[in-house]
């Protein structure tokens, strides 16, 4: 493996050659967190080199701060492997960045390099060795070994970061935004595998890297859970054939609160009394109302919603108190993978990738999870034609027993908590669906209409 090119070698003319392809390039990725503004230059934070140019494919690991107007401060850091060859073979087209113009690697075509099997291997080989090449640290856990020879598949799947598939025994998501600080997508896995959870495979191996002396993860190895089907996959085969799902929904909620259960042992635990209530209910009711301004449709539903904040802030007054945890964070159907052999595990903990990091790592109410879980029966129920109002009740109701039989505290006895996190859920939807996939709409504006009643 060559040796790192920071500061920059032969990199400054690379970047600067590469720069306008990646100003039209990056904007089009769905990982791209910055749409809707025009890419403006770019800073490099970190270049190493992989593999040298010279041979038939060089290969670049790149840390770029991104510069658009209207981004306060530095601009987010973003993860690329950049990948040089002469031409690109056929199956590669779709990876395609463009092609160099200027500099010492004029003539020659680079592209996104991960869906690449040979540079997504580089990056495994790193992982087996713990290497260190320039500012990256290749890390493992000791007890885990990596064989060699598994081969590399890149996951197509629209997501918010980008993952590849070694020989289905292990996958590797290589985090695309990238910020300081501790991860939680690394730091709960593996605090869930001190204690001996099965619930969420344990990491493997992960990639850093330290940049003005703050760290930074950039990618974790997990085993590949095989065979495996997302919760929201299931679901809807269910829903189409008209299956119930309660069965599936209980050892869901089973699962949930082993991993609540886990992680309370695992990391600090907090009460949340008269303040913290009063700020998370002030929060919900900023939010409602920034909504609002947003998608218009919300509007009549306004006063009814933001009962469900008041109730909670009531009930703060009152000196009602609750236990705060650190929690899965962003937890919908799509993060349940359920193994060939019926187990379900947990995946993604990154949390709400939108919210500062230092958000996403304090404790909260694991009511909140179960929030999410309530909404996404929901939505698949909403989701189908037509709807399966009673389908949604008896994954709910299955669910929160599950939960309920492991935790030892049925959600339910908290219906003030639930029903504010759950209408907090819901208004995010109805932005997030206003903005990325307006058909959905409809689905998360049929459960604003019931929770304002
Ligand atoms: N350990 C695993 N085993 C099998 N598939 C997995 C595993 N972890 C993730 N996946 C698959 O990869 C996809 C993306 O993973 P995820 O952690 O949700 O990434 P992102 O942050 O990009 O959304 C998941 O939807 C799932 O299909
Ligand atoms: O990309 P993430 O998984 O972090 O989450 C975002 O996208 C989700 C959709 O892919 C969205 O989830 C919503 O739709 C799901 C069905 O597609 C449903 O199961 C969830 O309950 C519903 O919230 C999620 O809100 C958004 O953050």
């Amino acid at each position: 493996m060559a040796e790192t090119v920071t500061p920059f070698g032969t990199a400054p003319s690379l970047l600067d050659s590469l720069d306008p392809l990646l100003r039209a390039w990056l904007p089009r990725q769905r990982w791209f967190a910055g749409k809707g503004r025009p890419v403006t230059g770019f800073t490099p934070v970190a270049v190493t080199e992989l593999l040298p140019p010279d041979g038939r494919l060089g290969l670049y690991h790149l840390l770029l701060r991104v510069h658009q107007p209207i981004t306060p401060g530095p601009g987010d850091c973003y993860q690329l492997l950049i990948g040089v060859r002469e031409a690109l073979p056929p199956r590669l087209a779709p990876a395609l960045i463009g092609h160099l113009d200027q500099g010492p690697l004029a003539g020659r075509t680079v592209y996104e390099a991960l869906y690449d099997p040979r540079p997504a291997e580089v990056l495994l080989e790193a992982l087996r060795t713990q290497a260190r090449i320039g500012g990256l640290r290749f890390e493992r856990d000791a007890r885990q070994e990596i064989r060699t020879g598994l081969v590399a598949r890149p996951l197509t799947a629209e997501q918010s970061n980008s993952s590849v598939v070694y020989g289905d025994t292990f996958i590797l998501k290589l985090l695309r935004r990238v910020v300081p600080g501790v991860n939680p997508d690394l730091e709960i896995p593996l605090a869930l595998a001190r204690e001996g959870s099965p619930r969420v495979p344990a990491p493997t191996a992960w990639a850093r890297a330290e940049i003005d002396r703050e760290p930074y993860v950039l990618a974790v190895l997990q085993p590949f859970v095989r065979g495996a089907a997302d919760g929201w996959e299931l679901a809807l085969r269910e829903l189409a054939k008209g299956e119930d799902f309660a069965a599936e929904a209980r050892e869901l909620g089973r699962a949930t609160a082993e991993v609540h259960t886990a992680l309370a042992r695992a990391l600090p635990t907090v009460t949340l009394g008269h303040a913290q209530l009063e700020a998370l209910a002030g929060g919900m009711t900023e939010r409602l109302a920034a909504a609002v301004q947003a998608v218009p449709a919300l509007r009549p539903y306004a006063g009814g919603l933001r009962q469900a904040y008041r109730d909670l802030d009531r009930l703060a007054v009152g000196g009602r108190t609750w236990t705060a945890q650190r929690i899965h964070g962003d937890l919908h159907l799509g993060q349940c993978l359920r193994s060939a052999s019926g187990q379900w595990s947990l995946i993604d903990f990154e949390g709400e990738p939108v919210r500062p990091l230092a958000e996403r790592r304090l404790p909260q109410s694991p009511v909140r999870d179960i929030a999410g879980m309530l909404r996404s029966f929901d939505y698949a129920a909403h989701s189908v034609a037509p709807p399966a109002p009673q389908w949604a009740s008896g994954c709910r109701a299955a669910y929160c027993s599950g939960y309920a039989q492991v935790a030892g505290r049925d959600p339910r006895a908290d219906p003030v908590l639930l029903r504010a996190y759950e209408t907090d859920k819901a208004v995010y939807e109805v932005v997030y669906e206003a903005r990325h996939r307006p058909d959905w709409l409809p689905v998360p504006l049929s459960a604003i209409r019931r929770l304002a009643a």
